[in-house]
């Protein structure tokens, strides 16, 4: 059986490990791989070639992806989505593994639904915010990251007993900002889902900790929160008090760089698991962890709403900020 893996939208530290799995369990059980570069760009180009089982040494530690990756929105037109799975079969690629996030798995759904292509999902993105698994490769990475960075921060918010407004990134979904707010104790979190966050209740958290005697706050902000992005929250803070505070933008710092263990891991069970299940014949899946245990999930249940933080990690920042 010829196999097609493919990265598609952001970047994701762990992705190489799950190319690599790929490759080497569909060498085990004597099947081909053709690795398409720039995600479904590459592959509306019949930008691909045979992945060999030793063209995967050395990449396992590596972050980015091998495959390069794309976003590509001609895919959202049904006519070039008919035209990518013309070409799949034309080259006789029978099945394939798309490793991405949401949007990935949306176009891989819409390519198996209207065109009958067996499609394996494994989650690939910094953002961890698909339905139906705990985790997506690249999190782990981005989370530890963000708190190292903000960790050195925190040695100059305090010296100088300064405010910091420091903005991870997340679209649209606060799993990266709350749980790095968490990890690095600090004062605040602003996120998208939080519809109960306003800049009100941002100044008055913070002014409760000034009477408490704190001298130095760090609030974590997500890209693409409702109240505004940390810069503009800083202009605001700025005007209206007078603050001497600072913003960092880590941006694509945290997407980058060596996956960590639990990345790696996950990144070659899936890509394992994804090969296996498709020469089974299995036809649209994702693969996930949920509990700590490897899952599977019908690729439709990707259309399901997106998980958002839990509401209890929002609320415990501010407890553990007094
Ligand atoms: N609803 C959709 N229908 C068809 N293709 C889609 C859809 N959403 C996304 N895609 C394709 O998947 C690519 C990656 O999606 P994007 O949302 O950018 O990243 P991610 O997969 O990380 O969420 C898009 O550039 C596009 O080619
Ligand atoms: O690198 P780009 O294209 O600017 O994308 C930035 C976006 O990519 C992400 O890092 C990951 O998003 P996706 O998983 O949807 O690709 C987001 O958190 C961020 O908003």
């Amino acid at each position: 059986m010829r196999l097609g893996v493919l990265t598609s939208g952001g970047d994701a530290p762990g992705m190489n490990a799950a190319i690599r799995a790929v490759v080497r369990q569909a060498d085990a059980l004597g099947h081909e791989v053709y690795g398409i570069y720039r995600g479904y760009q590459g592959l509306l180009e019949s930008d691909w070639a045979p992945l060999a089982t030793r063209s995967c040494a050395n990449i396992l530690q590596r972050g980015g992806t091998i495959l390069r990756t794309a976003r590509c929105p001609e895919l959202h037109h049904p006519e070039r989505r008919a035209e990518a799975a013309a070409k799949l079969r034309k080259v006789g690629i029978e099945a394939l593994v798309v490793i991405g996030g949401d949007g990935s798995f949306r176009a891989a759904e819409a390519l198996h639904r209207e065109h009958g292509i067996a499609c394996a999902g494994i989650p690939g993105t910094i953002d961890n915010d698909l339905p139906g698994t705990d985790r997506t490769l690249g999190f782990d990475t981005a989370l530890n990251t963000a708190v190292e960075a903000i960790d050195r921060i925190r040695d100059t918010a305090s010296s100088h007993g300064r405010l910091f407004l420091v903005e991870v990134m997340g679209r649209s979904s606060g799993m990266l900002a709350v749980h790095t707010a968490i990890a690095c104790g600090a004062e605040a979190v602003l996120y998208p889902e939080s519809p109960n966050d306003t800049y009100e209740s941002l100044v008055s958290q913070l002014h409760a900790n000034w009477i408490r005697g704190k001298r130095s706050s760090i609030v974590v902000v997500a890209e693409g929160d409702g109240v505004g992005n940390a810069v503009g929250v800083g202009e605001r803070l700025k005007r209206d008090y007078g603050l001497d505070l600072r913003v960092v933008v880590l941006g694509h710092v945290q997407r980058g760089g060596s996956p960590s263990a639990l990345d790696r891991i996950w990144g070659s069970r899936w890509g394992s698991e994804a090969v296996r299940r498709l020469v089974a014949g299995e036809r649209a899946f994702y693969l996930g962890e949920v509990g700590g245990v490897l899952a599977v999930q019908p690729m439709a249940r990707i259309l399901d709403p997106h998980p958002v933080p839990p509401k209890d990690l929002g609320a415990l920042v501010s407890v553990l900020a007094r």
